[in-house]
């Protein structure tokens, strides 16, 4: 399938580019992080000078975007060649309908995700041009330390610090919590020594939102926050960030090379603390050849499987645990965390922060199941 993809989406993905994204006369960055991106090579002369020249100029498009005219690879033979499996429609202004008539089926809930939200991003772009959400996020009051944090809070407590998660539904595991309000949630989970919230703000998969995140921004809660996102397009950051978001998912499962070291350099650029996530091996070695990576989460479940295994971070510290600390780099766990013996596993795998969703959001009082879920009081 990957190949029939690849070879359809060369076309359709350029009348998407050619349809979707309008012609910029900013400078662009682009050019330069395209071609210090794995396995591409600088902007050259030749026969497709022009297309590539007027890419490069193009602000509107993503790193891969640019590879892909300069390889003459698609983004999705771009993605193959680093075991990314998850592939993209590059047809953000056709219906969903229309691109499965084409295309078929998804093949798993990650890649159903990513499908929707190329056409949400997309709509977001038509919405609200670029320019106006890099000048909204510039505009933002100042984003808050998310590493700092998690740092700050390991010191204190001794135990790995706590990202709480503000997760209404998931497509693994339906609605979590029926009388939802992620302010009060919030709340409590700061009250409660949470170092960080992540908020999701997908609306059709988890029913999150952005509202959701604005409304914690402006409560009164000072822990940073994360905005839980399947990110594909930095507009995505930009719109999150003019939000209030502090910090920003990227999952290696989903995002080629090139695309993560170019959103790293916005959200640094931005004062944000990008979270890589990975799954397995291959995404681990990736990640870690990667200039600026500071926060690495290992995800227990497969976002193609859903199945949860924790000694997922165990396998993984225990073959890169070395060359993660080298490097400064701090790792979270991620998902399927109940218990404090659950903790324990993983803090002695080597994680220094952990995100947990369903443990604490299903529980009557999600600020104290903290406690419960440590097994002792956390310090702010
Ligand atoms: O949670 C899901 O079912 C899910 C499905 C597809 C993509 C992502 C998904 N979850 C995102 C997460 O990684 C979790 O929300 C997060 O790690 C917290 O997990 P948990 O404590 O198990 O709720």
């Amino acid at each position: 399938m990957e190949s029939l993809l690849a070879s359809r989406s060369i076309r359709s993905s350029f009348s998407a580019v050619a349809s979707t994204r309008g012609a910029s006369s900013r400078p662009s960055r682009i050019a330069t992080l395209a071609g210090a991106g794995a396995g591409a090579r600088p902007l050259r002369a030749g026969p497709k000078d022009s297309i590539v020249e007027a890419l490069a100029k193009d602000d509107m498009l993503n790193a891969t975007e640019v590879v892909q005219w300069e390889n003459g690879m698609t983004v999705n033979g771009i993605a193959a060649t680093q075991g990314i499996r998850i592939c993209r429609h590059c047809r953000p202004t056709a219906s969903l309908k229309e691109i499965q008539e084409e295309l078929g089926a998804p093949r798993n809930i990650l890649e159903k995700i990513i499908w929707d939200k190329e056409i949400e991003v997309a709509e977001g772009h038509a919405k609200k041009p670029l320019e106006e959400v890099i000048q909204a996020a510039q505009k933002a009051p100042p984003s808050r330390d998310f590493y700092g944090a998690l740092e700050a809070a390991y010191k204190r407590n001794g135990v790995p610090a706590l990202i709480a998660e503000v997760k209404k539904a998931s497509p693994s595991r339906g609605v979590l919590r029926e009388n939802f309000d992620p302010v009060e949630i919030a709340q409590a989970y700061e009250k409660n020594g949470a170092a960080c919230l992540s908020i999701l703000t997908d609306e059709k998969y988890f029913q999150g939102s952005f509202e959701n995140l604005g409304k914690v921004r402006t409560s009164g809660v000072k822990c940073p926050l994360l905005c839980k996102e399947f990110v594909i397009d930095k507009w995505q950051i930009y719109n999150a960030r003019s939000k209030g978001a502090d910090a920003i998912l990227l999952i290696a499962a989903v995002l080629p090379d090139v695309d993560i070291m170019y959103f790293i350099k916005i959200c640094a650029e931005l004062g944000m603390t990008a979270l890589i996530e990975v799954h397995d091996e291959r995404e681990m070695e990736r990640v870690l050849k990667i200039n600026g990576v500071k926060l690495i989460g290992i995800n227990n479940r497969s976002l193609e499987t859903f199945v949860i295994d924790t000694s997922n971070t165990k396998m993984l510290l225990e073959k890169h645990g070395n060359s993660i600390r080298e490097k400064g780099i701090l790792v979270v766990g991620e998902s399927g965390l109940f218990t404090p013996d659950d903790v324990a596993y993983v803090q002695n795998a080597g994680v220094s922060a952990v995100l947990v969703g369903e443990s604490l959001v299903k529980q009557e009082c999600p600020g104290r199941a903290i406690v419960g879920l440590f097994g002792k009081e956390l310090l702010h």
